[in-house]
């Protein structure tokens, strides 16, 4: 199958204190393979809302998620387990990882009760050698600094090798620096890996440096633009 990503007409409305808030509100939009896309908004114009609709975390209210050819909100929920494991990897700005694990059992997490044909540990010596963590295999999270903590976790959602990568903020605890760094690694793995991307970010210079750029505003998509240099 394709791992095209289409969005056909998505609404995520929340209900709240009589109030109705349209989180998501008729997105139209189509992500191709492979593709690096950035997404922009000022606070509440429902980037993290669609990002986890796009990752099949939540059900959109009205419309549908079509990936390669199937709509996926119709499988249960075992099969959505099955499916987010498959094709999708998460980067959250609190890192979340597992505290009295080490980085390698973080990286390896998700395989567990996985049947996979690869050697599990290898697997994820490898990509946390990637991300020059090499000598710290055995650290937990408390001794990793926030830059390090980001690479164990984009490990982590790298070791099943899924098609896409979404990422709500990464760089947003961090420094800039660091922040460059590990969107660098972002920006590697989307051509190395050949997976997409499809990252929230408050940061315009990070945002215009992805191939695809959206803006949204009140759960709309407003601007949907290409770069030409893309770096
Ligand atoms: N679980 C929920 N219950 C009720 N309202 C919600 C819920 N989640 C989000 N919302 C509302 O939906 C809108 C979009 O929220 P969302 O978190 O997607 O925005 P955002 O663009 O990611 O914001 P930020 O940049 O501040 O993270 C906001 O008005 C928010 O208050």
């Amino acid at each position: 199958m394709t791992h095209q990503i289409k969005c056909k007409s998505i609404s995520k409305v929340f209900y709240g204190d009589g109030v109705r808030t349209f989180a998501v509100d008729g997105v139209d939009l189509t992500f191709e393979e492979g593709e690096f896309v950035s997404i922009v908004g000022t606070s509440g114009s429902g980037k993290s809302t669609f990002l986890s609709l796009l990752g099949a975390l939540d059900s959109p209210t009205s419309g549908e998620i079509i990936y390669g050819n199937e709509s996926i909100h119709k499988r249960n929920r075992k099969q959505l387990s099955d499916f987010r494991f498959e094709n999708i990897g998460f980067i959250f700005q609190q890192f979340h990882l597992l505290p009295t694990l080490t980085a390698l059992e973080n990286v390896m997490a998700p395989l567990f009760a996985r049947k996979v044909s690869y050697d599990k540990r290898k697997r994820a010596e490898e990509l946390l050698t990637q991300m020059g963590l090499e000598d710290k295999f055995h650290s937990l999270p408390s001794q990793l600094s926030g830059g390090q903590q980001q690479r164990v976790a984009i490990a982590r959602a790298m070791v099943h090798e899924p098609s896409w990568l979404l990422a709500d903020e990464p760089t947003g605890n961090l420094d800039t620096e660091t922040g460059e760094i590990i969107f660098d690694l972002i920006s590697t793995l989307n051509k190395e890996k050949s997976c997409g991307v499809i990252f929230v970010t408050h940061d315009p210079a990070l945002a215009k440096r992805a191939e695809r750029q959206i803006e949204m505003k009140d759960g709309k998509v407003t601007h949907d633009q290409r770069s030409i240099i893309y770096v």
